[in-house]
């Protein structure tokens, strides 16, 4: 669990560009940002709002415009290139050019900060590659050419170059982007576990919404107007924070299901009896159909059991159904056929 002291720290902390001539162009600011070991957090907000550029700042990629950052208790802009890479690593969604290296002599990479450039590995080093490459399930890419790799072959080798490079803070620039949903679902595992057992610190961005509300410890949200708020998953969900970072014409966040809503409601109330899976699905197929399921008694009633389902409209008999298919096309019919 995280500690009283944070790895890292930000006052004031504005981050942005400068467009010519030499006028700051802030994207996100002020923040006051703590980041405390064994915790993981997920970045989250919608395209533009400057999680990248925050990410590439706290990594020291990109100076400030104002504000302080410390890492480890010193200002990181005092911080030697070694002394930071022992500190933090980072992997960005830059195309890395690698040249002809394969998985492992990439991943060897990332023990450098340890052994210096000239350094050859020890068995210790030896042992991190390859616990790094077994952590992230590239074992199997170990001895293939980096610039032959998949996309998402790609970005798990990198994040092993990350594991190896063995840092208490580790910054990651949507890690998820290009896998697969048991690769997402395997990382975030992976991820969190990474920081329980270890008490390394793990930030990342992400446009998986849902993957984050479950697995983050905290939640840094950067709204498009660039005010951050933090807090655990469940917080900002309750208190709004969550659906008004993501509030687009059309598009609303139900707090009762941690979804986004993708149909508008439109239809006739019809009232939904039943529960667990069979209700669940049901529901989710009404709504698709532009019904509005209901706990309320409505004119249109669907009783939804795990092996059958009973529609009936008011004053008539009901009827069973075998499949969801053939209770929508009941319900779509008139009432007097
Ligand atoms: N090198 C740059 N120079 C000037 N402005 C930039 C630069 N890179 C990004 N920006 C601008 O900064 C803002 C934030 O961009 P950033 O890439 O940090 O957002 P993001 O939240 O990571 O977005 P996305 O979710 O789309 O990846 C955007 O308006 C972008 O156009």
């Amino acid at each position: 669990m995280p500690t009283s002291i944070p790895l890292l720290t930000a006052e004031e902390l504005t981050v942005g560009y400068f467009s010519r001539p030499k006028t700051p162009r802030p994207v996100a600011g002020p923040l006051r940002l703590r980041l405390w070991p064994g915790e993981l957090v997920c970045l989250l907000g919608p395209n533009g709002a400057g999680k990248s550029t925050l990410l590439r700042t706290l990594a020291g990629l990109q100076p400030p415009l104002s504000g302080r950052l410390d890492l480890g208790g010193a200002a990181l802009t005092s911080l030697s290139a070694p002394a930071r890479a022992r500190q933090l690593s980072v992997v960005l969604t830059d195309r890395v050019d690698s040249g002809n290296l394969t998985g492992r002599e990439l991943v060897q990479l990332g023990r450098h900060p340890h052994t210096g450039w000239l350094g050859g590995l020890t068995t210790h080093d030896d042992a991190q590659v390859q616990a790094a490459l077994a952590a992230t399930g590239t074992e199997a890419l170990a001895h293939r050419p980096v610039g032959e790799l998949s996309d998402g072959e790609r970005q798990k080798i990198l994040l092993a170059r990350a594991l190896a490079q063995d840092t208490p803070l580790i910054l990651l620039d949507e890690p998820t982007a290009h896998l697969d949903l048991p690769n997402r679902v395997a990382l975030m595992r992976l991820l969190h576990r990474l920081a329980r057992q270890t008490g390394k610190a793990i930030l990342l961005s992400t446009h998986e919404l849902d993957l984050a509300l479950q697995a983050a410890d905290r939640v840094w949200l950067l709204p498009a107007d660039g005010a951050l708020r933090t807090g655990t998953p469940e917080d900002l969900v309750l208190s709004g924070a969550f659906a008004a970072a993501f509030a687009r014409e059309g598009l609303a966040f139900d707090p009762a299901t941690g979804t986004f809503a993708l149909h508008a409601p439109t239809g006739p109330l019809v009232q939904l009896v039943g529960d667990g899976a069979a209700a669940f699905w049901t529901r989710r197929a009404l709504e698709r159909e532009g019904f509005v399921p209901t706990a309320a008694p409505a004119a249109l009633r669907v009783t939804a059991t795990p092996d059958y389902w009973i529609s009936q409209a008011a004053g008539s008999p009901g009827q069973r159904h075998d499949t969801i298919a053939a209770l929508l096309r009941a319900l779509h019919q008139p009432a007097t056929s």
